[in-house]
């Protein structure tokens, strides 16, 4: 599991590319046969992904949470972004199709990865946080997230918001997780942008085309720094830094947050005149 510790609004700023890419890109999370960690200081969450093939991968306990298992205190959520896999969890099977989500509470002790066509692999982005209660197992369907229409096709950031983990929706200690489905002809997400610094936040872009990319924004809103990410790559965002992107071409993406509280709409937005 790799680490990545926290950096302040000022070294944030005096990063060059590189630097910017180690401390806040996250990429080659989804490896073919092996699951692949993050843990992040922010918040203390974990981020991930699992790509199994012909075997099933069982959630490793890393030596790094000095516990008995992954789950002992912490909680997790899952949304699948590839073809239909199966998550078990001490021995109930959660069957979970593209942008499903399955949710596993602190306590779970045994929780395993398969797909069900080795040559169409499920690729499950897993996100996780310190947890102190133990609330339900549960997964929801895309339909049962309650989506959200935003935007506008003539500001080009017309999008779809499905909501999993969240205050009104599956119950969890801290973890908030959905996505965003931008339609054709729509590459701008999270306008306008915000900060929110009771809780820090984890983008993780899917069904970004061949040959495109997606620019996204971070950094505090008067002192705004980018990375170029690929196709099933995410970015971090401290609690301090404002976030949002713009594709070459339209793409989807996984947000997830951890903090002081779980509400989705108390974000401090930003005009974007007042960007720099
Ligand atoms: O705090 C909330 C997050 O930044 C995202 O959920 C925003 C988002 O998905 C969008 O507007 O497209
Ligand atoms: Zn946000």
């Amino acid at each position: 599991m790799e680490i990545r510790f926290q950096n302040s609004p000022k070294e944030t700023s005096q990063m060059n590319t590189q630097e910017l890419r180690n401390n806040f890109l996250l990429q080659n999370l989804m490896q073919q046969g092996s699951i692949n960690l993050v843990y992040s200081h922010y918040d203390r969450l974990i981020i991930g992904g699992v790509v199994p093939t012909t075997n099933a991968i069982v959630l490793p306990n890393e030596d790094e949470l000095k516990a008995k298992y992954f789950l002992e205190r912490r909680e997790m959520g899952i949304i699948n972004v590839g073809g239909t896999g199966t998550v078990t969890a001490d021995g109930v099977d959660y069957a979970i199709e593209k942008l499903e989500c399955v949710y596993l509470a602190k306590g779970t002790q045994a929780v395993q990865f398969s797909s069900n066509d080795a040559s169409n692999p499920a690729h499950f982005y897993i996100l996780s946080t310190p947890a102190h209660h133990s609330y339900v197992n549960a997964k929801m369907t895309k339909a049962e997230a309650a989506p959200v229409n935003l935007g506008d096709i003539t500001t080009s950031n017309k999008r779809t918001i499905y909501k999993y983990i969240h205050n009104d929706g599956i119950q969890s200690c801290q973890l908030v997780m959905g996505l965003t489905v931008l339609e054709d002809g729509s590459v701008w997400n999270s306008v306008p942008p915000h900060t929110h610094t009771r809780r820090m936040e984890a983008y993780f872009y899917f069904d970004v085309k061949d040959g495109h990319r997606v620019m996204h924004f971070l950094g505090e809103p008067q002192e705004t720094r980018h990375l170029v990410v690929g196709n099933l790559e995410g970015a971090l965002s401290a609690p301090w830094s404002m976030h949002f992107g713009c594709g070459t071409s339209n793409y989807g993406f996984i947000w997830g947050m951890a903090g002081e509280n779980k509400e989705f709409t108390d974000m401090d937005q930003v005009a974007i005149p007042d960007l720099k």
